[in-house]
C-alpha cells in the first residue's frame, strides 16, 4: 500500500504545533506542541492516539532542537519520521507573498522566496524556514509541502487589497494587503456552511479568528473578499501582543519626538502592544479573571479589544451586504464566552444576537450560539489548521505523483 501518513508542522514565533495524521482513514495518530522555545522553561506536550499525554519541561533553545525533540517523541510510539508509511511533511508558511496561491512542493527556489519574504513576516517566516530545513534533513527523500496563510486571501479584489498610496511606490516595493490565517479562514468558513446545512457557494460568512494573533475576514460564497491583516500580520484587530490598526503617523511621531528607531518601534508594535501593552497580560483567561476581580486596566484592555472587533463585524457586514453567519474560532474565539457576548452585544439591529445559555456551553464541535429565530447565525467553529494542511499536502503529493 502506498504511504498515507502526513506530518504537519505549524511553527510559530515561539512554538511548534504538530500532528501526525493517517489520511487514508483520516485518523490522528499523534498531536503535540512545544511552547516557549528559546526560554529555560520550554514545554513539550505529546499525545499519541488513545494514549496519555506526556510532558517534558526544560530548555529547548531553538526550532531545530524543538523538531528533533518532536521526532524523538514520535519514535517512542513507533511513529518515527523514518517510517515508510510517511508520505509527506506539510508545513504552515505564514507569508507567501503574491506568488503562492496554492500549496506548493518545496524546492530551493521556494525556500529562497520564503526567505525573501522575512521582512514582511519577521515573527513567522524564519521559524517556518527552520522547520522546513530540519524536516528536510530528517527525511531528504520525502516531499515537503508549504501551505501558505496568504493563499486564501489572493481572491481579494484590488479595492480591498491595495492601500491608498502612490501606485508606483507600492508596486516597486510590493506593498499591498496580503492577509494571514488563510488556512483557518478557509476551513472555518466551509465548516460554518456545513453547520448551516448549506453549500459554501451560497453562504456569506464573517470569520473571526481570535488567537494570540487575530484576524477577521469577509467570505462571500467560499471566497475571501476582505481580511483585516495587511502587508504583515500587524494590521487589524487588537491582538495578544500586537497593536492592530492605528494612525501610521504614530510611527513618525515616535521616531521624531520619542527618538525611537525603526527597530524599536517594530518591537513595540509587534511584541509590547495589544493586550499585553494595555494591561500586562495577553492571555484572555487571565484578563477575564482580572476584569471579574474589578481590575480597571484589564477592563480597559478588554473594552478596546471588543470595540475593535465590533468595528470589523460592522465593516464586513457592509462589505458583504448580506451576512448568513458570524463564526468565532481559535483560542479566544472558541473558549471565551464573554468575548463573544460582548462582540455581538447591541447588534440586534443587524440581526445579530447570542443566546446566553448556548454561549455558556463548553463543547468540542461546531455549534450555534444564536437564538433559534435569529436572522444571522452566530457560531463557534473550532479551527483545524493542521488537518487542513494535511489534506492539502496529501492531495498535492498524490496529484503530482510525488508519492514514493
Ligand atoms: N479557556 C480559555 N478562555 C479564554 N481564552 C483562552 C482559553 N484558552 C485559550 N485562550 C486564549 O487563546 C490564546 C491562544 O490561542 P491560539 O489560537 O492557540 O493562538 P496561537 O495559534 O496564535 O498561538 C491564548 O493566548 C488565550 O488568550
Ligand atoms: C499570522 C499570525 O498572526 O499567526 P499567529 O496567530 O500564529 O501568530
Ligand atoms: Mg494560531
Amino acid at each position: 500500500m502506498s504511504p498515507s501518513r502526513v506530518l504537519v508542522l505549524n511553527s510559530g514565533s515561539s512554538s511548534v504545533k504538530y500532528q501526525l495524521l493517517d489520511m487514508r482513514g483520516g485518523e490522528r495518530l499523534a498531536v503535540g506542541l512545544v511552547e516557549r522555545i528559546g526560554e529555560e522553561t520550554s514545554l513539550l506536550r505529546h499525545t499519541p492516539a488513545g494514549g496519555e499525554a506526556r510532558e517534558r519541561t526544560g530548555a529547548v533553545p531553538d526550532h531545530d532542537a524543538a523538531l528533533k525533540a518532536v521526532a524523538a517523541e514520535l519514535a517512542k510510539d513507533g511513529l518515527g519520521v523514518d517510517a515508510p508509511e510517511l508520505a509527506a511533511i506539510g508545513h504552515r508558511v505564514v507569508h507567501g507573498g503574491k506568488r503562492f496561491t496554492e500549496p506548493t512542493v518545496i524546492d530551493d527556489a521556494v525556500l529562497a522566496e520564503i526567505e525573501r519574504l522575512i521582512p514582511v513576516a519577521p515573527l513567522h517566516n524564519p521559524a517556518n524556514l527552520t522547520g522546513i530545513r530540519t524536516a528536510q534533513a530528517l527525511r531528504p527523500d520525502l516531499p515537503q509541502v508549504a501551505v501558505f496563510d496568504t493563499a486564501f486571501h489572493t481572491t481579494m479584489p484590488e479595492s480591498a487589497a491595495r492601500y491608498a498610496i502612490d501606485v508606483e511606490t507600492a508596486d516597486r516595493h510590493r506593498v499591498r494587503r496580503y492577509g494571514f490565517h488563510g488556512t483557518s479562514h478557509a476551513y472555518v468558513s466551509r465548516e460554518t456552511a456545513r453547520l448551516l446545512g448549506r453549500a459554501p457557494e451560497d453562504v456569506n460568512v464573517i470569520v473571526l479568528h481570535l488567537g494570540n494573533g487575530a484576524s477577521a475576514s469577509a467570505v462571500r460564497g467560499g471566497h475571501c473578499v476582505d481580511t483585516s491583516m495587511g502587508l504583515t500580520p500587524l494590521e487589524g484587530l487588537v491582538m495578544g501582543t500586537r497593536s492592530g490598526d492605528m494612525d501610521p503617523a504614530v510611527i513618525f511621531h515616535l521616531m521624531r519626538v520619542g527618538e525611537m528607531s525603526a527597530d524599536e518601534i517594530d518591537t513595540l508594535l509587534n511584541k509590547r502592544s495589544g493586550l499585553i501593552g494595555l494591561c500586562g497580560d495577553n492571555d484572555m483567561r487571565e484578563i477575564r479573571r482580572r476584569v471579574d476581580a474589578g481590575d480597571e486596566r484589564a477592563r480597559l484592555a478588554f473594552d478596546i479589544y471588543i470595540h475593535r472587533l465590533k468595528k470589523y463585524i460592522g465593516a464586513y457586514y457592509a462589505v458583504l451586504g448580506r451576512v448568513d453567519a458570524v463564526a468565532f474560532t481559535a483560542g479566544v474565539g472558541e473558549n471565551a464566552a464573554p468575548v463573544r457576548e460582548a462582540a455581538v452585544a447591541g447588534l440586534e439591529g443587524l440581526g445579530l444576537a447570542v443566546d446566553d445559555e448556548l454561549n455558556a456551553v463548553r463543547g468540542d464541535g461546531a455549534r450555534l450560539i444564536s437564538p433559534p429565530d435569529a436572522r444571522v447565525a452566530v457560531a463557534v467553529v473550532p479551527t483545524d489548521e493542521e488537518m487542513e494542511i494535511a489534506t492539502q499536502t496529501y492531495a498535492l503529493v498524490n496529484a503530482s505523483g510525488n508519492l514514493t
